[in-house]
């Protein structure tokens, strides 16, 4: 199984000598998978959602593989900018390599669906409290980040918004993205968690998956390119290939990216010959992981 980010006997404290808030803590988190996190107050759910979203660094051990593209609704998003929103979200877009206008569309589009749309040109210090929280969920959004961090993201969104934020959350993790989230509801998005993750006082973290949850489906796609071949571009979230100077692609994805995936194998110039596609085991391993860089 392909993971995304992976924490490796993590450990963070605030200050030197001081208490340890994480301790010891091994987690995988996987393409295509959801995760919540449980543990009482002060526990350090936030803080292991700051490492994992790359704003906080661990004090001991390590965290390898982080995407490229990742979003992040902090338990309390700073909107007091003099930004409009929809500026706010243009520019967050650009900065995750969006250009100018493919950036706004996709933040209207966001503000839209959430049903802040008629927000666009409020600046954001001026916005009431659910209308905020609608621009710091569209904010993690734009862009389709392959990791996806949620601190008690429907904290003040209208029930409407809820549901619609429930909605994406389930197609980010059908596009093969992984989504790991906080909240104090436990009925939220009931059943759909892959895994549970459990923050314990002392920092330590256990994570189980739970009855009846089943590892998301898998795919692997084998085909080959002309030797000296690069992976080629376009390829969608979650996919983890693995090229040998000969021109052999392994792909593994999600299954329910192989389609687009092998759009983009047939559609690539010069071609690709697709040799084979087939499904993972549940519990089979991808050891091209290994490529993962420290964080
Ligand atoms: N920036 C910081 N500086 C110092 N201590 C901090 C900082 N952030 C968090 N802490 C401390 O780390 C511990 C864990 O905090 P964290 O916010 O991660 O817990 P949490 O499980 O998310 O809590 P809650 O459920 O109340 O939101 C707490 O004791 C908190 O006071």
């Amino acid at each position: 199984m392909i993971w995304c980010v992976r924490l490796e006997d993590v450990g963070r404290r605030y200050r030197v000598g001081g208490p340890w808030v994480l301790r010891g803590v091994d987690l995988d988190v996987r393409a295509g998978t959801l995760l919540r996190v449980e543990g009482g107050n002060g526990t350090g759910k936030s803080t292991l959602l700051r490492l994992l979203a790359g704003i906080d660094a661990p004090s001991a051990g390590r965290v390898r593989g982080r995407p490229r593209t990742r979003g992040y609704v902090p338990e309390r998003f700073p909107a007091a900018l003099p930004l409009p929103a929809l500026g706010y979200l243009t520019h967050l877009g650009r900065v995750r390599g969006l250009g100018r206008r493919a950036a706004a569309r996709e933040g209207a589009a966001w503000l839209e669906r959430l049903g802040a749309g008629q927000y666009a040109a409020t600046r954001m210090r001026e916005l009431s409290k659910g209308s905020a929280q609608k621009v710091a969920v569209a904010q993690a959004l734009v862009g389709g980040p392959e990791l996806l961090l949620l601190d008690e993201a429907w904290t003040g969104l209208d029930q409407d918004a809820r549901t619609v934020l429930d909605g994406v959350v389930r197609e980010r993790v059908a596009a093969g993205g992984a989504v790991v989230f906080v909240d104090h509801d436990p009925a939220r998005l009931a059943g759909a968690p892959h895994v549970i993750v459990r923050v314990a006082a002392g920092g330590r973290v256990a994570a189980e998956v739970p009855a009846g949850a089943r590892r998301p489906a898998m795919t692997r796609i084998e085909a080959l390119g002309a030797p000296g071949a690069g992976v080629p571009e376009g390829l969608p979230t979650g996919a983890r290939p693995r090229l040998t100077p000969y021109g052999e692609l392994s792909l593994t994805l999600p299954a329910p990216a192989s389609d687009a995936a092998l759009r983009v194998l047939l559609a690539a110039r010069p071609g690709w010959h697709v040799r084979s596609v087939r499904p993972l085991g549940e519990w089979e391993t991808d050891e091209g992981n290994d490529e993962g860089s420290a964080g």
